[in-house]
């Protein structure tokens, strides 16, 4: 932990401990200068009160610190109890700080711990949207460090508000023993709990350099890799920066393409199977259920741009862009699915970008690109990729499958270490090559000097 956090920590406390004594003071005054009253009694041993006072906060801090999990089974419900307690002395005011005051602000807490629940009716004129408009000025009024606005039924509206900061340290990425149902476990959500992205659905990672594109990708392929080793599973990889990345794991790549023509040559393969799969399917089979003779294909690409916008040669690139569109507008059904990273989420940049079904908004540059990728109302609910902090890569927002508001993820780290084992441990038993295509302009420049050569 840096000085600067510890400081930070040591502030909230301080903070935490100041306003439990004020909230004493004003709902319990008699008790307050009860305990006042003795304090003073005792002043004479004041050292030795201030000593055991000052002992007892640094062992509930080493104790916080070393063994989160017993302090915080402890502590937390008491700290629940007061949270809430707070919420309630603060509710009329902050409705109406946030525009949402109303003559009869009801509250109802669901859950005190690990998060604080809270429940009111919607009075007359207001609106779900409004709540989640003002989410944010709503998170600061209660300084949580996450706040979710959501529906519950027809007339309520349901806050969820989390203080502590489950993302802010990083932690390891996992491999599961088996792939279970149709998701893979990615990292953490914002209240802790497992962060599992669909597998069928296209997906697009977007986030700036060095905001953590790597480690959502390398997640993915891990929860994959059980079905990878059990040829259900096939994982072809693009990698256009030279294979720097996935490389580091080619074990689990049936395929690897590291150049255009590579890519290129490897996309229309692909296109090939999927059509040859269609044809098979047609009037029998509606979707695909993977298997060792048909398993689902899965194309990683590590930078999307590279493939549809930066290369110098236009013929390849057109192939590269409707080999992919083809892919991702008909790949789904029978088994075909891609997942990319990409920097830069502008449509001149990625022209298929409306194909993808499932979008991960890591740290971006600005609101404009936030609202490129998750869209309007996500971004008004509080999906502020752009506000992100450098220093918690793999850290972004997604939008549930089955709706609703955004959700703030983290992904595990993906050591390179942990890369390579899991290639080893869980290699495909397929590995197949690409053959480059050559360009036309290439082969008419052959053609050319041949015909130059005979005369
Ligand atoms: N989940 C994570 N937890 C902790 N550190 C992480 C996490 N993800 C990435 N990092 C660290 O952040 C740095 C940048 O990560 P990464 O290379 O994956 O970013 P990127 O978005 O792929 O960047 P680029 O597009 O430039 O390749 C690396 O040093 C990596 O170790």
């Amino acid at each position: 932990m840096t000085l600067s956090k510890t400081a930070a920590t040591a502030w909230s406390e301080t903070r935490f401990w100041v306003n439990l004594l004020a909230w004493l003071s004003k709902r319990h005054p008699g008790h307050v200068v009860v305990a006042l009253a003795l304090v003073w009694l005792a002043w004479g041993s004041a050292p030795t009160a201030i000593a055991v006072a000052g002992a007892f906060m640094v062992v509930a801090r080493s104790w916080m610190l070393l063994r989160p999990g017993s302090y915080w089974r402890l502590a937390g419900p008491i700290v629940g109890r007061y949270r809430a307690q707070i919420a309630r002395l603060e509710w009329v005011d902050a409705l109406a700080s946030c525009g949402l005051a109303n003559e009869r602000p009801a509250l109802r807490v669901v859950s005190r711990w690990p998060r604080l629940v809270l429940r009111t009716r919607l009075a007359g004129g207001q609106t779900i949207a409004g709540f989640e408009q003002q989410a944010e000025a709503l998170r600061s009024c209660f300084g949580a460090s996450q706040i979710r606005v959501e529906p519950d039924g027809t007339r309520d509206v349901r806050i969820s508000l989390a203080f502590e900061d489950v993302l802010g340290e990083p932690f390891a990425a996992t491999v599961p023993r088996r792939v279970r149902g149709a998701s893979v476990v990615i990292g953490r959500e914002w209240n802790g709990s497992d962060w599992a992205l669909p597998i069928g659905p296209h997906t697009l990672v977007a986030g700036c350099s060095g905001s953590g594109k790597g480690a959502v990708l390398w997640s993915f392929v891990f929860g994959l890799a059980p079905a990878v080793r059990d040829s259900r599973i096939q994982l072809h990889g693009i990698d256009l920066k030279g294979g720097m990345e996935i490389l580091m794991g080619r074990g689990l790549f049936t395929t690897v393409a590291t150049s255009q023509a590579e890519a290129v040559a490897l996309l229309e393969l692909l296109v090939q199977w999927l059509q040859r799969r269609t044809r098979q399917y047609a009037g029998h089979v509606r979707s695909h259920e993977p298997t060792t003779d048909d398993p689902l294909h899965v194309i990683v690409i590590d930078e999307l741009a590279a493939l549809t916008a930066y290369s110098i040669d236009r013929e390849l690139q057109r192939r590269a862009d409707v080999a992919l569109n083809i892919l991702l507008s008909q790949g789904r059904a029978p088994g075909f699915v891609v997942f990319a990273c990409l920097q830069d989420p502008r449509k001149d940049v990625v022209p298929a970008r409306g194909l993808f079904t499932q979008m991960v908004g890591l740290r971006l540059k600005d609101s404009s690109e936030s609202t490129m990728v998750l869209g309007e109302a996500a971004v008004q609910a509080g999906a502020h990729c752009h506000r992100l902090s450098v220093d918690v890569p793999g850290t972004g927002y997604v939008v549930p499958e089955a709706g609703g508001p955004p959700v703030k993820v983290r992904a595990g780290y993906a050591s390179d270490e942990l890369i390579r084992e899991t290639a080893t441990m869980f290699a495909t038993p397929t590995t197949l090559s690409v053959l480059p295509v050559r360009p036309e302009h290439q082969r008419r420049g052959r053609r050319a000097d041949r015909a130059s050569d005979n005369v």
